[in-house]
């Protein structure tokens, strides 16, 4: 049952408390109340997604997004390879997470990324053929919302009907545009070929988007994980507008810290929620590292300057920070009324759109208004060493960059479309750390953006190949200018204008990153339990030890999915 007031609940003793119910925290909640001898609450700072129409429309993600209501405001701190700008960053206030107000789309990244995950903890339960099955229970593949022949478009055999969240191909295709991107990989199979299925293992070349939509409807954690069948359990508990500030109750045994429950804060009043087996953070990238730091773990010296008694003494926390950045000003004008300018224009479609969505919940409304194809691609290894750089990808098989394909040119007249470039595998990083003992005040967020240089490298290498894409004989007629002349940038410009423009896709992981057993970094185990306590784990996007090459929705559903095994299997 979903409460909004703490005075509702039958009590505030329970075997997990898990803090957050985001991507991860709502898969933990759903799994451990499989068993009907394990009581769980879910404590989440944010507001119920229940009716709220802009998390329910895929077409309304940015709607969503614009409304500070939903989201934990938070800035970056200056950064320095972004020519000191700030920049927001978007973290959901509300049930489902991230999951609840992000783009829907649906990738898995590497074999080798997972591979990779597996090597630097020592715990092959980690590598990609054992987590198959986890993203298979994940995963429940669906038609798409317009039932249209998805022949050659994905590889059956490596998705699953049998799991809880829905991935469907787009409810709309924009024909046009698909059929010159798809046209380009035949022209250029070398460089861009066709991926019938990128989210194989396998991901390097274009293929189709995939999504986590259903019934032209957003699947996130909160509809999925918490629909009508699991919620009603007796078992599992989520309480709304509980924002956790630290852990509490702290002994010894054996050696070990372990906290008796978590305080959190509901209309400015403190309570305590006791956990007689495990507590959980699963508060997000940010939030966790905040709460482990207001809890004494963390780094020994920063946290006594602020007066906050040190418990632990893990240096790792709120560090190795990352995100991918993005720079999106490969646009084009184009000589074709069929794109989403339109729809943004143009009044009547819109509300022809959203009326064919209220009825049958199909057409342009069912799917993101964002891209139709995915490219992952690598640079030539070669260029990375004869500029003293080590090639950042987790294997041969893995991607250094990714390409949106989106039918939209952001303009004001006329249509456009865009190309936006990502960093899939940064080696700049950030950090979140505390400046001051309130657990009500912001974290301090640092994203690193381009601060190591490969990062700009690997963006300034990818323009060019990208603008080879739409030299292919297909795009002749259709484009009509770039919006910027980024091929006759010189480097030094092209840099220049990385520097001012780009962004954050909202990939921010690694800030209590796992570690094998006996590293002497790292900040959770194998087994996801935090190094020197006792009954607390971490389950969520900060243990990634390195972003996988993907965007990270699927990775985090992974993570979740083995991390409830694992909590299942110390108490079962
Ligand atoms: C704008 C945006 C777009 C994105 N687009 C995509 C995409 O298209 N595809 C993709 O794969 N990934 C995407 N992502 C990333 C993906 O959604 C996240 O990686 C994923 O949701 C992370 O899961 P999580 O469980 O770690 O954290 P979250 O999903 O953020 O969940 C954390 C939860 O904890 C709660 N919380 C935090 N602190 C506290 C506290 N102190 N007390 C109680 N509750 C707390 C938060 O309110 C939140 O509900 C996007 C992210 C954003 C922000």
């Amino acid at each position: 049952k979903i409460y909004e007031n703490v005075a509702d609940l039958p009590g505030l003793s329970y075997d997990f408390v898990i803090v957050g119910g985001g991507a991860a925290g709502n898969v933990v909640a759903n799994r451990l109340t499989e068993n009907p001898k394990f009581s769980v609450l879910v404590l989440e700072a944010g507001l119920s997604n229940e009716g709220v129409i802009d998390s329910i429309v895929p077409f309304f993600d940015a709607d969503l997004l614009a409304q500070p209501i939903y989201d934990w405001n938070y800035t970056t701190v200056p950064q320095p390879g972004l020519n000191g700008r700030n920049i927001a960053i978007q973290r959901a206030f509300m049930l489902g997470g991230c999951t609840s107000h992000n783009f829907m789309v649906y990738t898995r990244g590497s074999a080798e990324d997972y591979d990779r995950f597996a090597a630097v903890t020592g715990d092959p339960g980690w590598s990609w053929d054992r987590l198959l099955p986890y993203f298979f229970k994940n995963e429940k593949w669906t038609e798409p919302a317009d039932h249209h022949d998805t022949q050659g478009q994905f590889n059956r055999t490596v998705h699953s009907t049998k799991g809880i969240n829905s991935v469907s191909l787009a409810g709309f295709q924009w024909p046009i545009f698909s059929q010159h991107v798809i046209e380009a990989t035949r022209e250029l199979p070398e460089e861009w070929p066709f991926n019938l299925d990128t989210n194989s293992g396998n991901p390097l070349g274009v293929g189709w988007l995939q999504s986590t939509i259903g019934g032209g409807k957003r699947s996130s954690s909160a509809t999925s994980y918490l629909g009508p069948q699991f919620i009603r359990r007796k078992n599992l508990h989520v309480l709304l507008h509980a924002q956790a500030t630290k852990l509490v109750n702290p002994s010894h045994i054996g050696g070990k810290v372990a906290f008796g429950g978590v305080q959190f804060s509901q209309d400015g009043v403190l309570f305590t929620a006791k956990a007689a087996k495990e507590i959980i953070l699963s508060a997000g990238a940010v939030g966790t590292p905040s709460i482990l730091l207001h809890s004494g773990i963390g780094d020994r010296t920063t946290l006594t300057s602020l007066g906050i008694k040190s418990l632990i003494h893990l240096p790792s926390v709120g560090r190795n920070a990352s995100d991918q950045p993005t720079f999106n000003a490969a646009q084009w004008l184009v000589n074709s009324t069929q794109t989403l300018d339109s729809i943004y224009q143009n009044t009547t479609l819109f509300n022809e759109a959203y009326g064919e969505w209220n009825r049958t919940h199909t057409g342009l409304f069912a799917t993101q208004g964002g891209p139709t194809h995915l490219a992952w691609l690598r640079l030539d290894p070669e260029s990375f060493a004869a500029n003293n750089f080590t090639d950042p990808s987790a294997g041969p098989n893995s991607p250094h960059f990714q390409v949106i394909f989106i039918p939209l040119g952001f303009q004001a007249t006329g249509n456009g479309i865009t190309a936006g470039i990502i960093v899939v595998n940064p080696v700049s990083r950030g950090s979140v750390t505390i400046n001051s003992s309130n657990p009500l005040d912001s974290p301090i967020v640092d994203f690193g953006f381009l601060q190591s240089e490969i990062d700009l490298f690997v963006i300034r290498q990818a323009v060019p190949k990208l603008l080879q894409f739409f030299k292919a004989s297909t795009w002749k007629n259709y484009l009509i200018a770039p919006v910027l002349d980024l091929e006759n940038l010189s480097d030094d410009a092209l840099d220049e204008l990385i520097r001012n423009s780009a962004g954050s896709i909202s990939h921010f992981v690694g800030t209590a990153a796992m570690s094998a057993r006996n590293a002497s970094y790292g900040v959770v185990d194998p087994d996801l339990l935090i190094k020197g306590a006792k009954g607390l784990r971490i389950i969520d996007a900060s243990v990634f030890p390195f972003v996988p090459s993907a965007n990270t929705q699927a990775g985090t559903y992974v993570i979740a999915e083995r991390g409830a095994d694992l909590v299942k299997a110390s108490w079962e």
